[in-house]
């Protein structure tokens, strides 16, 4: 099932996503003592913040401690390199929350030890991270790039068809760095629901291809075609032409 959630401003869209996560922490924490969600890199960190913390109503219903933060992709550069995903999360949401003296969520991400600058222990890094991952996650928080990315799956890859290992690597990333690893389907299809955050005019194209014409192909579309429930939480430019959900988030 999918559905898409169109609101005016970033900070609807924030807010809505804030919701959408708690509703689905709730949900987590009923059966089990962690919720465990993945973030992608992108805009992603700055929303988070922007309705999970800015907002207080939402700050206050947030069980941090229970989190376990895994990465839907992550580029094989050091945690504090500027293109880290991990680096984006940690300024953009563990600093604030830091500040904010609260018990921190457990974050898993890649081993920065294993990194060599020629990518020879990238296999090594990425079966490394497959073992730290939960059995399923409660919920993966997805970027759509304007070629229809998402993770680090890009359009007519091969990893498109990964079906074995649940976390792969790539040198050839068409967009830099080259070098990441990323979940792959079975990761995505095993989990219990997922959620795409897309914003402003320049993703309007993209978004009606994947909605509107038949077989892109392309892997926001497959995710739109798999097992698990998909929300699209966007705003109003974004969504020119592609039908909306009545809103209820
Ligand atoms: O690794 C990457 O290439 C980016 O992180 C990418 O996957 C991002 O998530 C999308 O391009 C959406 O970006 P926005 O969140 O900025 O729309």
């Amino acid at each position: 099932m999918v559905s898409v959630h169109s609101y005016a401003d970033s900070q609807d869209v924030a807010d809505a996503v804030a919701r959408y996560v708690i509703q689905n922490q709730n949900a987590a924490l009923e059966k089990s003592n962690k919720f465990r969600i993945a973030i992608s890199g992108g805009s992603l960190g700055k929303v988070l913040n922007k309705g999970l913390i800015a907002n207080k109503k939402n700050f206050s219903n947030v069980k941090w401690s229970k989190w376990e933060v895994y990465f839907s992709d992550e580029r094989l550069v050091p945690l504090d390199h500027e293109d880290s995903n991990y680096g984006l999360f940690n300024e953009m949401v563990l600093k604030s929350l830091r500040e904010h003296n609260v018990e921190l969520p457990e974050v898993f991400t890649i081993d920065e030890s294993l990194l060599a600058a020629d990518g020879s222990t990238d296999d090594k890094i990425a079966s490394d991270y497959e073992n730290k991952l939960p059995e399923a996650l409660d919920l993966i928080l997805l970027g759509c790039g304007p070629d229809g990315h998402t993770c680090s799956l890009f359009p007519g890859h091969k990893l498109l068809s990964e079906k074995s290992r649940r976390i792969a690597y790539l040198q050839d990333s068409p967009k830099p760095p080259p070098r990441r690893v990323t979940f792959t389907f079975p990761v995505l299809f095993n989990s219990k629901n997922i959620a795409f955050v897309a914003e402003g005019a320049g993703k309007a194209p993209v978004l009606s291809q994947i909605f509107e014409e038949k077989d892109s192909g392309l892997p926001c579309e497959l995710v739109n075609k798999g097992p698990v429930p998909v929300s699209w939480f966007v705003n109003d430019p974004a969504v020119q032409g592609v039908p909306v959900t009545p809103t209820k988030y």
